[in-house]
């Protein structure tokens, strides 16, 4: 099980600051949507420049013309790219070939994916790297969580690994480990607290240790 840590509500150079922090508990950065929104690639650019040992996902969220996404996220240096499962087979398909060619991985985002199984399977034969479910901060507002929908996909990927992200903390943690997704994507979680190199450290050593 791997931990990403996913920065959104950070410019830069606080996000330098937080990698710096943490860097040793984490295995994956990911540069949130709202960062891209606000600072564009060349905060994945930044970010592996400054952490070449770590992995990036850029969380692009791509809807559609995937493969041109694909192909400037990677050249700014992203190792993961995010594309949502909504998004059209064709799109999806694109992501994966241009991700193929340019060495990188593809995680599919299933927010709002409403026929989750049915889906779930469909994109796992497209030949993506990874499938997440997703609580996004609209639906932690009104209490929701991922893990149902985590144990539905795990039900039926075969190929792909499995990812949950959404609201996850160190109290939720060890039910979200119990449940063996693949990668963990926490964000506030580490990010929202006093002491994050602590909140980092603690969040690994319960993974490890429920390996
Ligand atoms: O993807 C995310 C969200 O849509 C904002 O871009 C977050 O990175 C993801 O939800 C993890 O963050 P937390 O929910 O704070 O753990």
């Amino acid at each position: 099980m791997e931990l990403q840590l996913a920065l959104d509500l950070v410019n830069i150079p606080e996000a330098k600051k937080l990698v710096k922090e943490v860097e040793e508990y984490v295995d994956i950065v990911e540069i949130g949507t709202p960062v891209i929104i606000n600072e564009g690639l060349r905060a994945v650019k930044e970010i592996k420049q400054e952490f070449p040992h770590l992995k990036v996902l850029a969380d692009l969220k791509i809807m559609d013309a995937a493969a041109y996404e694909v192909m400037k996220a990677s050249e700014a240096g992203a190792d993961i790219i995010t594309i949502l499962g909504v998004a059209e087979d064709l799109s999806i398909k694109g992501a994966v070939e241009e991700a193929k060619k340019q060495g990188k991985k593809i995680l599919v985002d299933m927010i709002g994916v409403k026929n989750l199984e049915e889906r779930a399977k469909e994109v796992d034969e497209f030949g993506v790297d990874y499938i997440c479910v997703h609580t996004g901060y609209d639906l932690q507002a009104v209490g929701k969580n991922s893990l149902e929908d985590l144990a539905t996909i795990k039900r039926v990927v075969k190929n792909a690994k499995t990812a949950i992200a959404g609201g996850i903390k160190l109290n939720t943690l060890p039910e979200v480990i119990k449940a063996k997704p693949d990668l963990i994507i926490v964000g506030g979680g580490i990010t929202g607290q006093e002491d994050k190199r602590a909140a980092a450290a603690e969040m690994k050593k319960m993974i490890q240790q429920g390996e």
